[in-house]
């Protein structure tokens, strides 16, 4: 708030966005024809900040966090827009030139550690690849490097970890071990993708403290992707609510927690009962049907069918609309900010 004093520190609108994402439309050619995933999101993140992207399953937030890390195969794979990571657009970049960034500028973890860790191989071994590639250390260099990255990670005796394989790793300990991984190359950018999901209550709050702290400690952008806008909370400063391939609501978490503008944020909101983040099932049943596939998408706005507050108007394509300095919406309906159990009551314009 502009009442607030102001901080010594430099404050976010001075600091360079470190990834920029710019009308970036992802398509697949599929049997069904040409799918778009991701129709024309914008996102910046700057160093030191964390941005969650979230919204219900198939919505687009693992297809745009590919994209920016290029791993989606290209053969039947459409780019349009930019994912600009310091001026330089990515998707303009030759697969070599790429592979410089990938893992090493921009790094990402998975739900599931066994996509990144290799069974056949040590922790100690993989990471010390890793640190060898992306930092030129030898190979006794990488090796105590490695288990201080892993004491970083909060794994006890580390040095003894070194020589484990991953399968002999409880899940909990194989994630530190990715987020490790992860690290290795001290990225500017991290994307953490559902990095908690498959985890228990206690292990995911573990691992969320664990991130935060490494991101703040480290000044990495992270890109923190959830389903879950209570744990997104805890740890973002801004929030990305995506519906269908596209940003419906963006803002400052506080902002859009308190005040949500739009109908799915709100429905989003209402089902989140406080502070539980084991729960997934209960929640997602409180919006009314469910997402669409994407060869068929809706007339309009998208979340029409579903919305409790549509009208006439909600047949033509609502654009961007920005609701402060700030904070964005897609939505005919959201000039009101309501409060986040209110989804109905809203009268027609
Ligand atoms: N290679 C592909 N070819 C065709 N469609 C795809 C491909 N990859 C993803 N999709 C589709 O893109 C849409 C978005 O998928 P995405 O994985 O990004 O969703 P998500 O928001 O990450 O969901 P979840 O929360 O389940 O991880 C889905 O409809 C998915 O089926
Ligand atoms: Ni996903």
């Amino acid at each position: 708030m502009s009442t607030e004093p102001k901080r010594a520190e430099p404050d976010e609108a001075a600091v360079t966005p470190s990834l920029e994402l710019r009308d970036l439309h992802v398509s697949f050619a599929t049997d069904e024809g040409r799918l778009t995933a991701v129709e024309g999101v914008d996102l910046t993140v700057s160093a030191g900040q964390t941005l969650g992207l979230v919204g219900e399953s198939g919505c687009g937030k693992s297809v745009t966090a590919r994209a920016v890390m290029r791993l989606l195969d290209e053969r039947n794979t459409d780019y349009s827009g930019q994912v600009l990571f310091h001026g330089t657009d990515l998707l303009g970049l030759p697969p070599k030139q790429m592979r410089r960034y990938r893992g090493a500028a921009i790094s990402m973890i998975f739900q599931d550690p066994m996509t990144s860790l290799d069974p056949v191989f040590t922790i100690g071994n993989q990471l010390g690849e890793s640190l060898k590639l992306h930092r030129g250390l030898s190979s006794r260099e990488a090796r105590t490097a490695a288990g201080d990255l892993l004491t970083r990670t909060g794994i006890p005796d580390a040095s003894r970890r070194l020589d484990d394989y991953p399968h002999q790793l409880s899940g909990g300990m194989r994630q530190r071990v990715m987020i490790a991984m992860a690290l290795a190359a001290h990225p500017e950018v991290l994307i953490a993708d559902e990095p908690t999901t498959a985890l228990d209550v206690t292990t995911q709050a573990q691992i969320l403290d664990l991130l935060a702290e490494l991101q703040q400690d480290l000044g990495m952008a992270l890109i923190f992707i959830s389903h879950d806008l209570s744990v997104v909370r805890e740890i973002c400063d801004r929030v990305a609510i995506m519906y269908l391939g596209q940003v419906i609501e963006e803002g400052p978490t506080g902002q859009i927690m308190e005040a949500p503008r739009h109908p799915y944020t709100r429905g989003l909101m209402a089902s989140v009962p406080a502070m539980d983040r084991d729960r997934h099932e209960h929640r997602l049943a409180v919006i009314p049907g469910r997402v669409p596939g994407l060869a068929a998408k809706p007339d309009g706005c998208y979340f029409r069918p579903r919305c409790p507050i549509a009208t006439q108007v909600c047949l033509t394509r609502p654009g961007v609309r920005a609701v402060s300095s700030d904070a964005r919406v897609r939505c005919w309906h959201a000039d009101h900010p309501a409060e986040s159990t209110t989804t109905a009551g809203e009268g027609t314009r």
